[in-house]
């Protein structure tokens, strides 16, 4: 074969490996729907025919770890379709661990990392609509190295060409473009021609009066920013407004002693796409509660071996279970027995019969807080990564996976270089901005399924499952490059910084402590060795 045709054949590869990861993008998105909706016909239907595209493609490029999922994915739709169409706990289950097991699929080893990394946070563009020239290709620089795409606009009429043609993450919008006033007028027009609401940043060079903000909240403006533009402080704001939905179902315990009762709790949550279990046995809750491991507890006020506030007391004496959420579902309608079952440590009272509506909001929005309250026990309030404790148990996790799974699994420890400096030089503010930037731009380059956590003030630790050495030294490296080349805005000068990290690879022995003391020791040797760079153990 001649050097082009090796080179165009790799390009069709690719291209097919592009389409098996954007197939296996939109299953994923159609699940996650279901999180604000209820199941019906139509997305049984959508969510098979992603399914049998992300098969066709599979096959076509020969991924044979996604032909198994999809193939798996589209039997639990077949036989969701033959029980009337009605999702049980066991269909959820089923569907949500192949869609975690396609998320933790990467593509076969030895494809182009452009392919297998992709951006996992924003993968849209963002239209840079700025008055002056200078600062938007400024600006356009420093969003292009955190990975996000950027597209500059000088005029109006191409700026609405491109809002017809594709939707960005993100407009950047100068109120003053072109001439004063001329930004809020553009995004007024922007409302109205469409109805997919993109959410816009409103920039001006000076401060602005209280009527402009007006304005701009009028013309749909999400946030303003005044003085410089920063692309750290930019992509945190995107960030927060494109935050993907939890990918897993909400887990529901239901304890009633009437089976009618827990089947018809069962079915309403079902078809909201929660996970039930359903006893009629409530001295069997503290067993369920372990095994299940639900988001809350469903319970009925009498019941004969022990009554709901009963049980209430002996689930909140148990340490484990004191955050989780007791919602009573019960027909007492005397006031006063409802609050006196209240003080037990429950959050809620439903009385029989409950709309279908009114239960799912219920669960949904009281699940929805106690894992918001999860989230931040186990992440770093300044960067939202996971916290020193947290990665170090999800290594151990990962470990076993490996090992059980006979996959490669890499883990790597970064530590940015004279960080003390920063702080010293610029100020202790200025070296938050430098954890939160890196913190931001390990998210937006690495993949869904890696973890990312700050393992100590100025260090960061990442897991990246199904990943040989070679190719995590090759990321790690080229992030560092990218990173390296980040000019941060400090009082009125520009600031760069560098950081080390020493990559491991687990050798299916190790235990999760040996690996980061290994790491650890990778890192160390890039210090000594000079800084700013990577070492393999
Ligand atoms: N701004 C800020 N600084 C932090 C934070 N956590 C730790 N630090 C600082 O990070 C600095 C780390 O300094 P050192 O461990 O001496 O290392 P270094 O200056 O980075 O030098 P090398 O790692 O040897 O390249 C200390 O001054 C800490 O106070 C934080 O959350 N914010």
């Amino acid at each position: 074969m001649t050097g082009t045709q090796t080179q165009s054949l790799q390009r069709l590869k690719q291209h097919f490996a592009q389409r098996v990861i954007n197939q296996a993008r939109q299953v994923l998105e159609l699940w996650q729907n279901l999180h604000n909706s209820e199941w019906s016909r139509q997305d049984l239907v959508n969510m098979r025919d992603a399914g049998e595209r992300l098969l066709r493609h599979a096959k076509r490029f020969e991924q044979f770890a996604h032909i198994a999922i999809a193939k798996q994915l589209l039997e639990v739709l077949a036989a969701v379709e033959s029980n009337a169409n009605r999702l049980n706990s066991h269909a959820i289950e089923s569907i949500t661990q192949l869609l975690q097991e396609l998320l933790q699929t990467g593509l076969r080893q030895g494809e182009s990392i452009d392919q297998v990394f992709l951006p996992t946070v924003v993968r849209k563009p963002i239209y840079l609509v700025l008055h002056c020239a200078e600062q938007a290709e400024s600006l356009a620089q420093q969003l292009q190295s955190f990975y996000l795409q950027v597209e500059v606009f000088a005029d109006a009429d191409t700026f609405l060409q491109a809002m017809a043609k594709r939707y960005p993450a993100v407009i950047i919008l100068d109120v003053d473009f072109i001439r004063p006033g001329y930004g809020l007028e553009l995004a007024q027009q922007v409302k109205k021609a469409h109805d997919s609401a993109v959410p816009v940043l409103f920039y001006s060079e000076n401060e602005v009066t209280a009527l402009t903000r007006l304005a701009a909240v009028r013309a749909g403006g999400q946030a303003f920013s005044t003085g410089n533009l920063d692309a750290a402080n930019i992509l945190e704001k995107i960030e927060s407004w494109v935050s993907v939905v939890h990918a897993e179902p909400y887990r529901a315990l239901v304890v009633d002693d009437s089976k009618a009762q827990a089947t018809f709790t069962e079915r309403v949550l079902n078809a909201a796409g929660i996970m039930t279990r359903a006893i009629t046995d409530p001295t069997q809750a503290l067993t369920e509660l372990l095994d299940f491991n639900p988001d809350l507890i469903i319970l009925d006020m009498y019941m004969p071996e022990c009554d709901g506030p009963e049980l209430a007391k002996v689930i909140r004496h148990n340490e484990r279970f004191v955050g989780v959420p007791i919602i009573y579902l019960s027909a007492e309608d005397d006031l006063d027995k409802q609050l006196d079952a209240m003080s037990e440590g429950a959050d809620d009272f439903l009385m029989k019969p409950v709309k279908p509506r009114h239960l799912v909001a219920t669960v949904r929005n009281r699940a929805a807080r106690a894992r918001h309250l999860k989230t931040r026990m186990v992440c770093d309030s300044l960067t939202g990564l996971y916290n020193h404790t947290h990665i170090l148990q999800l290594l151990e996790d990962a470990c076993e996976r490996a090992q059980k799974l006979r996959a490669p699994m890499c883990f790597v420890m970064i530590d940015i270089d004279h960080f003390k400096q920063v702080n010293d030089t610029y100020g202790h503010s200025m070296g938050d901005k430098v954890i939160k930037s890196l913190a931001l731009f390990l998210k937006q380059r690495l993949r869904r399924s890696d973890q990312i956590g700050r393992y100590g003030g100025e260090e960061f630790a990442v897991i990246l499952p199904n990943t040989e050495l070679h190719f995590a030294e090759k990321i790690i490296n080229e992030i560092r490059l990218r990173f390296a080349a980040i000019r941060f805005p400090a009082q009125d000068q520009e600031l760069s910084c560098t950081f080390s990290a020493g990559v491991v690879a687990y050798d299916g022995t190790l235990d999760s402590a040996q690996l980061a003391d290994l790491a650890d020791q990778a890192m160390y040797k890039a210090k000594h060795a000079g800084r700013n760079q990577v070492a393999v153990l």
